[in-house]
């Protein structure tokens, strides 16, 4: 006994606060050496960027991947891709390097199946699902999105309509004098509330407390993977859960006290129509995801996806991809727009082409899909924006889940199980092989194409001709919603974003209500973004002056 507490107070006088500290630097360093050697390893054959790939070379690509990665890629798709060949890029530290595949072999990627190379799983390591969300799985979610968003979007045009033109309203006001408004928080008072009336529709969409608590939650996912990206993977079951029990949990359960009398409601109308209830006879659910949701669960015989707090956990994934890229595709256009070329009058157009349709519609001031669908300048004014002002430089990741991993036959490289595949989105949109002078935002790219097929399509008709049919093919995928290996802001493939058509006519009735309700001044100069890893942070201080139109009040 004498000799424990003997030992113990030796032990005790040996751990001076510099010695701990320096036992808390090798213990990390360690623990990153662990993570290391697990990493997945790639062919010899296949280049690579960065600071090389010994000792010293990953221990300068963990600290520099925060302010290089942007400059690593572009180098290698200048010396790889742009030939038709992958190589590898460093990655933060607890995750794998990634292989970047190039453009000419993005058909192979995309058409592996889920068991080969998963889209899932490669969100789940980068935004440390199990943790963030829950433990909760996206896929059911998704898969809602995947299956009711676009099948019923005629029927929810008019209320988003409603609630684009109240939302902003009230945040850029009546007030006919001009007006100095900080643009990133105008596009967070739009885009949470919309996005929320397909989500969980009128009544609660204007709710700000519940709105604050989803844009805080999507923020928290952000910065925590940020975060846990930086810590070793032997740590994450320890930092995790303090770190999104403090953060992810305080805002899920605000939204979801919020959220429960509603989920309630709904659940209970499904329970008292499907019974025969005579009162609830004639009752239809709104259209919006919290009814797509119950459906889908009771079409599956789910009973554990139908009560409150699933449905509003069940809700969170779709509230992080649907908000935040929204918020910040609205703030480039924004930005894209007021510093475009003045002499082409970019706003001008799109009052006109806007004008024009709306006043041709069934119900004039209403809109209709097929009066959204045609406005092909203000479709390609967004389009370019989102080709020009990429947020991140790739958003196509997949992860090898297949254990005997995967083979490129093109080039001959393997990647082994674990392994992390991704396509340079930023380098393909700005390849001036691709898009003709890259870095000039140039609004009629698209519609110009299409204006043109068009036009030789009326002269071959004068003549009683027909145009080559794949040329018209051609005119109808220019639109934003078509994704393509060359136009990857919604990914490609399978996995596409299921919400980009909502996502388009959502920013032509923002785009169209601007313009008609209010005047904007120029800006001087672009604001520029700061990368920062993967990811670019946006210029979000910067401010704007609007006033609205006379006689628009
Ligand atoms: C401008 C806004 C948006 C952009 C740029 C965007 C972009 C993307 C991208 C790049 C992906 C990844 C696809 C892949 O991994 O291959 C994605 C997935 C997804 N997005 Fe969007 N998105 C936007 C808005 C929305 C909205 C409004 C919703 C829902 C209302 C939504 C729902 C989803 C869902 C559910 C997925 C997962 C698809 C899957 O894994 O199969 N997104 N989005």
């Amino acid at each position: 006994m004498v000799m424990i507490a003997s030992l113990c107070s030796q032990l005790i006088e040996l751990l001076t606060p510099s010695r701990l500290i320096v036992f808390a630097v090798l213990f990390t360093f360690a623990s990153f050496l662990v993570d290391f050697t697990r990493k997945p390893r790639y062919s010899e054959s296949l280049p690579r960027v960065g600071c090389g790939v010994d000792f010293v070379g990953t221990l300068k690509n963990w600290v520099l991947f925060v302010t290089r990665y942007d400059s690593w890629f572009s180098e290698g798709y200048e010396k790889y891709s742009k030939h038709g060949r992958a190589f590898v890029v460093p990655a933060a530290p607890a995750h794998p390097q990634e292989i970047v595949v190039p453009r000419s072999q993005a058909a192979w990627m995309l058409e592996l199946p889920d068991r080969v190379l998963s889209t899932k799983e490669a969100h789940r390591d980068s935004l440390h699902n199990d943790y963030q969300f829950f433990g909760v799985d996206d896929q059911f979610p998704i898969q809602t999105i995947h299956k009711q968003l676009a099948r019923n979007i005629i029927d929810i045009i008019p209320g988003v309509q409603e609630e684009v033109e109240a939302a902003i309203d009230d945040v850029f006001g009546k007030d006919t004098d001009w007006k100095t408004v900080n643009l990133w928080e105008a596009w967070l008072g739009i885009v949470p509330r919309v996005t929320n009336r397909i989500i969980v529709g009128a009544r609660l969409c204007r709710n700000k407390d519940f709105l604050a608590a989803q844009v805080a939650f999507a923020d928290d996912v952000v910065r925590n993977s940020i975060l846990l990206d930086l810590v070793p993977r032997v740590f994450k079951p320890i930092v995790a859960p303090p770190l999104v029990a403090l953060s992810n949990y305080r805002r899920w359960r605000k939204s979801y006290l919020l959220a429960k009398p509603l989920l309630e409601e709904r659940l209970a109308g499904f329970e008292r129509k499907a019974s025969g209830d005579p009162a609830y006879l004639d009752w239809q659910p709104p259209e919006d995801m919290v009814t797509w949701l119950i459906r889908q669960a009771r079409a599956e015989g789910l009973n554990h996806e139908l009560n409150p707090e699933m449905l509003s956990k069940r809700i969170l994934p779709v509230e992080f991809a649907a908000i935040h890229t929204t918020v910040v595709t609205g703030f480039n256009l924004t930005i894209d727009l007021l510093s475009a070329d003045p002499s082409l009058n970019v706003l001008g157009v799109i009052r006109e082409e806007t004008a024009g349709v709306l006043s041709e519609e069934e119900s004039p001031g209403s809109w209709s899909k097929q009066g959204l669908m045609s406005l092909h300048r203000t479709d390609s004014a967004i389009k370019e924006s989102m080709r020009l002002s990429t947020f991140a430089r790739g958003l196509t990741h997949r992860k090898v889940v297949a254990p005997e991993g995967v083979t490129n036959a093109t080039e001959g490289w393997h990647a082994p199980y674990g392994a992390s595949l991704t396509l340079d989105m930023a380098g393909i949109h700005h390849d001036p092989d691709i898009y003709p002078d890259p870095n000039r935002y140039d609004p009629w790219r698209f519609s110009r194409q299409r204006e043109e097929i068009e036009a030789r399509a009326r002269e071959a008709a004068e003549r009683g001709e027909k145009i080559d049919p794949d040329e018209m093919m051609r005119a109808m995928r220019l639109g934003m919603v078509t994704t393509s290996a060359e136009y990857l802001p919604f990914s490609h493939g399978r996995h596409a974003c299921p919400g980009r058509f909502f996502v388009a006519h959502e920013l032509k009735m923002i785009l169209a209500y601007l313009v008609h309700n209010y005047e904007f001044k120029p800006l001087p100069e672009r604001p520029k973004p700061v990368w920062f890893g993967h990811n670019q942070i946006p210029p979000v201080k910067t401010t704007i002056e609007i006033r609205r139109r006379k006689g628009t009040a």
